[in-house]
């Protein structure tokens, strides 16, 4: 079956034998240098609307926590910067450290976040489904986050608080009314570049929108995630959800747009 993970024998350096794009040319994540990216004046400010979006649930994967959205209409975009028209809301999830270790994808001048939020949206507009739209290479558009530790996130005890519920692989649970823009930090400056999934299938469909200011969030809040377990409740071992990252993949080239 498609059993990956990120443990010793089935993690990201083990992905290419099943999933062999994982060494292709625009692979995510990356390490991010600000002073090499291109300031292009082009690049207007992103705009999200998700005022009207409809949370579902929240679920543990396997892989990650994710919360899934209502994406059969228009309810909740991202919009403008790179972005030719607007890209359907999906679902969001977080990769994250051990304790005391830091967990995000993207490194900004080899520096790596405690953690990092991925809000994952898709191209309606092009294409008929999600599913056609992860494999297209404008169909999805993921919104990067870094989580930094240090004061106690406001909003994200919302999510906090619901992991104790999707603790074993495999478990979702209700989660409405959430609106993700309380996860946003004050200024959208972004970096935009060409990448793909950093988990397989790893298609190289994705426009990634990184921002660069950080939210923060408590250590105690980051600890909650490590609560999760890679395991399903009927499973005798238990492997606790931690350190699910993918490490920077090689540019092959490409360049790193940024925003004013
Ligand atoms: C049809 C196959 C699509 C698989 C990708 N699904 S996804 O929601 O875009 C996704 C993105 C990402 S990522 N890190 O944003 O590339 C990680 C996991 C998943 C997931 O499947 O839960
Ligand atoms: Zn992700």
């Amino acid at each position: 079956g498609n059993q990956w993970g990120y443990g010793k024998e089935d993690g990201p350096s083990a992905w290419h034998r099943s999933y062999p794009v994982a060494k292709g040319s625009r692979q995510s994540p990356i390490d991010i240098i600000p002073e090499q990216a291109f300031h292009d004046n082009s690049l207007g400010p992103i705009i999200a609307n998700y005022d009207h979006c409809t949370s579902i649930n929240i679920s543990n994967n396997g892989h990650s926590v994710v919360v899934e959205f209502v994406d059969s209409d228009n309810r909740s975009v991202i919009q403008g910067g790179p972005l030719d028209n607007p890209y359907r809301l999906k679902q969001f999830h977080f990769h994250w450290g051990g304790k005391g270790c830091d967990g995000s994808e993207h490194t900004v001048a080899g520096y790596s976040y405690a953690s990092e939020l991925h809000l994952v949206h898709w191209n309606a507009v092009k294409y008929k489904t999600f599913a056609e739209a992860a494999t297209a290479p404008d169909g999805l558009a993921v919104l990067g986050i870094f989580l930094k530790t240090g004061d106690d996130h406001r909003w994200l005890h919302t999510i906090t608080d619901a992991l104790y519920m999707v603790k074993y692989k495999g478990s979702v649970t209700d989660f409405r009314g959430f609106n993700p823009k309380c996860l946003l930090p004050s200024s959208l400056h972004y970096w935009t570049y060409l990448g793909s999934l950093t988990t397989p299938p790893l298609h190289e469909s994705v426009v990634w929108i990184v921002l660069k200011q950080p939210i923060v969030v408590s250590d105690k809040q980051m600890g909650k995630f490590r609560t999760l377990l890679f395991t399903g409740e009927e499973e005798e071992e238990r492997i606790r959800m931690e350190n699910n990252f993918r490490p920077p993949q090689p540019l092959q080239g490409r360049k790193v747009r940024s925003s004013n």
